[in-house]
């Protein structure tokens, strides 16, 4: 099944003291791909956080991807997306298997993600396409630069950085397949806030 919609990422700050919650808020909206993001290094903690949302995710459909991890994702069954500094593809494909979903960083160079396929990625991610709180200094990566990876990739595209309900439509129009979103989804002020965000987003992606 091809790769498509909402891409929902964590992040340990914004969701302190509602992390639960406000996933599986999201998870009733409907996420395609939740990235379990964490860059702490307690690896006792991010194990437990990762191993409830795989639980979460079961119970929901949904795919659960960690960030930068390949060990951890290996030991959970699940996935991994990997950026230009967290190791090489190859390797994290041969351990977690032909049917695991890796996601490889492009920044906005198409020749990244065309080597990442080559390397056996799942889907290529550009961005930022717009100011992100959560990762300020990000590459930036523009709408033409994505229409014409579009032409050019058979991969799934996901697209992040600083993607809100307001902006994402432009982004669906010259070819994302998936919207990885923290701030424009887990920003909300309340749960209900948060699954309205989410099944917004999939209209958007004329999902549901
Ligand atoms: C879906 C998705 N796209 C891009 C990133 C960024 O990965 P990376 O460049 O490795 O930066 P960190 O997220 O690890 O800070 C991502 N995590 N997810
Ligand atoms: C991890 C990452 N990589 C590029 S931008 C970004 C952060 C996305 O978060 P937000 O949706 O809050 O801008
Ligand atoms: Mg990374």
């Amino acid at each position: 099944m091809k790769l498509r919609g909402l891409y929902a990422i964590t992040d340990s700050q914004l969701l302190a003291g509602k992390f639960l919650a406000y996933v599986e808020a999201a998870l009733e909206g409907g996420v395609s791909l939740l990235q379990y993001r964490d860059k702490s290094s307690d690896e006792a903690r991010r194990l437990r956080e990762a191993e409830k949302l795989r639980e979460l995710c079961s119970r929901y459909k949904t795919q659960l991807i960690i960030n930068d991890d390949a060990e951890l994702a290996a030991r959970l069954g699940v996935g991994v997306h990997l950026g230009q500094t967290d190791g090489p593809l190859t390797p994290a494909r041969a351990l977690l298997g032909s049917k695991a979903i890796i996601g490889a960083t492009c920044h906005s160079q198409i020749e990244l993600a065309e080597q990442a396929a080559r390397e056996g990625a799942s889907y290529v991610a550009f961005g930022r396409f717009f100011n992100s709180n959560t990762k300020p200094g990000a590459p930036a990566a523009t709408v033409e630069m994505l229409a014409q990876a579009r032409t050019r990739l058979q991969l799934p595209i996901c697209v992040i950085g600083g993607i809100t309900l307001e902006n994402a439509e432009p982004l669906v129009a010259h070819g994302a397949d998936l919207l990885a979103v923290v701030h424009g989804l887990f920003g909300a002020e309340s749960t209900q806030e948060v699954t309205r965000r989410a099944r917004a987003f999939n209209d958007l992606l004329r999902l549901k």
